[in-house]
């Protein structure tokens, strides 16, 4: 079975989107977004599916993306904020590579801005967004094997910083 090279986890707006298109260009590989991979199989957007068919369905097919993309994608693989949430996808971590892109607070809500295409993020960002990293930072730090700090770096430096750590 194949394996991802680097499955990047963090909260939203922690980058990972940005850094793994960079850390996929560095390696000369692929780069695949599990968030990508539901809307293309919805055929609509995120914030979409979630005012459509509602949370619960979006996380369910999150959890299908998830399983796929780990089982077939031998690039770099950036999961959605909330696929930590879910015990399963947890377990279906287990042994790969998974990074931890960490952000706090200020940065988290100067990158997302007012949250557009971030349903969860679409009524006061920073309080939810306060509420989301206080939650899931336990859950990012158990799946992952690295942490990598990106607050006050551009994304080029996290890549840099990636691109040695996965030397070792
Ligand atoms: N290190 C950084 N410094 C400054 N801005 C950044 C950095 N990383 C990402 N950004 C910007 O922050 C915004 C969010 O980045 P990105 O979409 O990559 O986050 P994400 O972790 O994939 O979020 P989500 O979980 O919502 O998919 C983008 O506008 C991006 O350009
Ligand atoms: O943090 C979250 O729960 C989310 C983050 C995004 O990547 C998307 O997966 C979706 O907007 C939900
Ligand atoms: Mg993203």
């Amino acid at each position: 079975m194949s394996k991802p090279l680097c499955v990047l986890v963090g909260a939203p707006g922690a980058g990972k989107s940005t850094v793994g298109r960079l850390l996929a260009q560095a390696y000369g590989v692929p780069f695949r977004d599990t968030d990508a991979d539901v809307e293309a199989i919805a055929g609509k957007p995120i914030s979409e599916i979630f005012i459509d068919e509602g949370e619960p369905h979006f996380r369910a097919m999150e959890t299908a993306a998830v399983a796929a993309a780990l089982a077939e994608h031998e690039g770099v693989l950036a999961l959605g904020g909330g696929a930590v949430l879910a015990e399963d996808n947890r377990a279906l971590l287990a042994g790969h590579t998974v990074v931890y892109l960490s952000v706090d607070l200020s940065d988290a809500a100067s990158r997302v801005g007012l949250g557009q295409g971030r349903p969860l993020l679409n009524f006061n960002p920073r309080a939810t967004l306060r509420f989301l990293l206080d939650q899931r930072r336990p859950l990012y730090q158990e799946v992952a094997v690295h942490t990598v700090v990106t607050d006050g770096r551009t994304p080029e430096e996290i890549t840099a910083e990636l691109v040695e750590l996965l030397k070792g």
